[in-house]
């Protein structure tokens, strides 16, 4: 069976169907030229065809793009390139016909799917919350590779087009029709017959509308000129050469401004390259796992409980954060319980600031933010508690206090109320250490901004339930988060992997190597901050407050440089109190290290490491303990290590993570260099008993 069928009207408009059989969404695959060149004749050679509407079989996604597993077969780069020629071709044998294409949208219409809608006359999609629209290549390592880069500039403006592949977010209905990406939003029910509606109207030539200050840039030779340096010269700032994809982007908008033909062959030679770049296999590599993540309950076979309304113990900014992912991405209820009225006003507000914003942007509705903001309430006792299935405490880091919150949801609500705390520091069974009802406690992690970060680790203790885990694990996905389960005991994952690496750039600053130059060494290799601008958004107080948590399980591995204590004598908090490593009083506030901390350390700055060895101290610190953590079973396996450390701490994405970075090193590699700096300059570095192995028997992660 094909996957598009032509269904032929009285009309003269045909429906053209595409449903990929035994696939959940529909994706282009290289196998589908010969039957989409077949139909495109048979369209061609009928002349009682006058219009096709082009739709999708599937209930709600239209098209999700080229199919990514196919890309790994290719074999070089002139291959891959084919594949982009030849889907060139016949979207161009589409735009070229004399009958008018439209498509009709709803669900995702992405990468390849976009650029199918693209190459017909027109678009109109559904304004469900469920469509939505964007070439999302570049989060993959590659750039849209069926005319995207071509067509999308030539149909909404070049800045516009260029943002939307530079960033890869997709845009919702409403954007899509402001930005002129499609030319009518319509409720679902009458997509089809508004398409059809289009399909019989003849094939008009578009008119960009530009305001005077985009004219003015894209029009000329001289605008554009300026507009391109000044993308290239933004876009290396952010990605300092790790990522070859954006620039590429670039290169194929600017190659086609002037003659079309030359902006198509340069976008098809670039797709072939980035398909064999190590980045992209990587970035795919994380697609891949996180696309199985969703399909995991947390518990084999054990199904979770769904959760319909919850408490969220605490207004503060993880309770906030907590409470908006709740009613914006879950849409459930969430009550927020504080000791003061205006810690409950101040979790609402968090919620109002983000939604106002889109409002004011016109990418959401008014009605919209106030029915998701009727969601959140605020109480300052346990009314309206007693039916909520999970209670999520985001309280102090205090154990005694946490218990008392155990205690007090099994007195105010059901026998089944899941108790998730938020901590980051407190084993789980510490907090569960007095509940009645120790199988419904468990570890709920959440990471700094809530509403920005992707990761959440579930931590059962040893008496939680199945049941609570899978329903913990669920509902964090609801939430919009990619939940990893890790094992109870200091610091989880992800911060027992932080913790060493953030003291040794601490160490390091002790033995003279100055602050900015071991943030940037971190960045250049990869990383969103360096450490101690890390330790300056966490706040110096809360990054540091689990070393010694960390000490006390694990020992003298988890050392931090005792000049530190200084600092929080000092009331340096970071850039909470404008007291950092950072100086925030300055113009550029945040740009520079306050240099008044070198002397409050005692420090002389000079250069004494290369940025090599500044990377390779620090990293290592991090690869070893997340082998410590697979070897201890805290991770359930490497796949888990990686997605945990990208999506947590922003671990490079295109070195694919702790475990797979190992592997492109090599583990005889990783152990050499481990044993070298554990024989010349501290017994810390000594490799994880897994790693000794694995190098005996030859063995890699994946
Ligand atoms: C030449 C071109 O320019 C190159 C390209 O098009 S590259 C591809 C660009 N497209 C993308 O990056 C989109 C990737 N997909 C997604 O982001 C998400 O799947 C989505 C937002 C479309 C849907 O998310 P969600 O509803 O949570 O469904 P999700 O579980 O991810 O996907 C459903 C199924 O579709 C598959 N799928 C989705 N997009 C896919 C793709 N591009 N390739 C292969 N499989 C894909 C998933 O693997 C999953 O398969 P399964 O049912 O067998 O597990």
């Amino acid at each position: 069976m094909g996957a598009f069928t032509l269904q032929k009207r009285e009309d003269g408009i045909a429906i053209l169907t595409m449903d990929v059989p035994g696939d959940s969404m529909n994706t282009l695959k290289a196998d589908f030229g010969d039957e989409v060149t077949a139909i495109l004749d048979e369209i061609e050679n009928d002349d009682a065809i006058r219009g096709v509407v082009v739709a999708s079989g599937k209930k709600d996604s239209f098209v999700a793009g080229a199919d990514v597993t196919m890309l790994a077969a290719c074999n070089d780069a002139d291959e891959a390139e084919e594949l982009s020629t030849s889907g060139q071709r016949l979207f161009d044998r589409m735009q070229d016909m004399k009958k008018t294409f439209v498509a009709a949208i709803h669900g995702p219409a992405l990468g390849g799917g976009l650029e199918l809608a693209l190459a017909c006359h027109y678009r109109v999609c559904s304004d469900s919350p469920k469509t939505q629209l964007g070439l999302p290549e570049v989060q993959l390592g590659l750039l849209p590779g069926s005319g995207g880069t071509q067509r999308l500039p030539a149909l909404i403006g070049i800045q516009q087009a260029m943002k939307m592949m530079l960033t890869g977010a997709p845009v919702r209905a409403k954007q899509a029709k402001k930005y002129g990406i499609v030319d009518d939003m319509v409720p679902q029910s009458i997509l089809l017959d508004v398409a059809i509606e289009m399909a019989n109207k003849k094939i008009s030539k578009r008119v960009l509308k530009k305001d005077m200050m985009a004219k003015a840039l894209e029009n000329t030779s001289f605008g554009r000129n300026i507009l391109f340096k000044k993308a290239r010269e933004q876009t290396l700032s952010k990605t300092l050469g790790n990522y070859p994809a954006p620039m590429y982007i670039i290169d194929c908008i600017e190659a086609g401004t002037n003659d079309s033909r030359k902006g198509y062959a340069t976008e098809a030679r670039l797709f072939g390259q980035l398909v064999m770049t190590p980045e992209s296999k990587q970035l795919r590599e994380i697609f891949f796992a996180t696309t199985d993540m969703k399909k995991e309950s947390g518990v084999d076979g054990v199904a979770a409980v769904k959760v319909k309304k919850i408490g969220v113990l605490g207004g503060g900014l993880m309770g906030g954060g907590i409470a908006f992912v709740t009613a914006t991405k879950a849409k459930v209820p969430a009550r927020i319980k504080d000791i003061n009225p205006n810690g409950i006003a101040g979790a609402i507000r968090y919620s109002y600031d983000i939604l106002n914003k889109k409002v004011k942007k016109r990418f959401m509705l008014k009605t919209e933010m106030q029915k998701q903001l009727s969601l959140l309430s605020g109480c300052l006792d346990y009314s309206g508690y007693q039916n909520n299935d999970m209670v999520i405490e985001a309280v102090f880091e205090d154990v005694k206090l946490k218990q008392k919150m155990v205690a007090d949801i099994e007195e105010h609500c059901n026998e089944h109320t899941v108790f998730a705390s938020n901590t980051s520091s407190i084993p789980i069974a510490e907090i569960a250490a007095e509940a009645k009802r120790p199988e419904n406690v468990v570890g709920l992690h959440y990471f700094s901004p809530v509403d920005k970060m992707p990761l959440a680790e579930v931590i059962p203790h040893a008496k939680t339930s199945d049941q609570t885990i899978s329903t913990t694990v669920e509902f964090a996905k609801r939430q919009g988060k990619t939940p990893i389960v890790v094992k109870d005991g200091a610091g989880f994952y992800v911060n027992r992997i932080l913790a060493p690496y953030v003291s040794e750039a601490g160490f390091m600053a002790i033995e003279g190597q100055p602050l900015d130059s071991i943030d940037k060494a971190l960045m250049k290799f990869g990383f969103p901050v360096g450490p101690f601008k890390l330790l300056d958004e966490v706040g110096i107080d809360v990054g540091t407050k689990i070393i010694p948590i960390l000490k006390g399980q694990f020992g003298e591995r988890f050392n931090a440089p005792e000049a530190f204590d200084k600092l929080l004598e000092n009331d340096r908090k970071g850039k909470k109190n404008k007291s950092g490593f950072y100086d925030y009083d300055a113009k550029n506030a945040g740009k520079h290290i306050d240099d008044s901390v070198y002397r409050l350390l005692g420090i002389t700055p000079e250069k004494k490491f290369s940025a090599d060895t500044v990377v390779e101290r620090c990293v290592l610190m991090m690869l070893n303990e997340a082998a410590l953590c697979l070897q201890e079973e805290v991770i359930r396996n490497p796949r888990d290590g990686d997605i945990g450390a990208i999506f947590g701490i922003g671990f490079p994405p295109f070195l694919g993570g702790p475990f797979r970075y190992m592997d492109t090193l090599g583990i005889e590699h990783v152990v050499s260099r481990l044993e070298h700096y554990a024989e010349t300059y501290s017994e810390k570095y000594q490799p994880a008993e897994i790693l000794l192995t694995m190098c005996k028997e030859g063995k890699s992660f994946y």
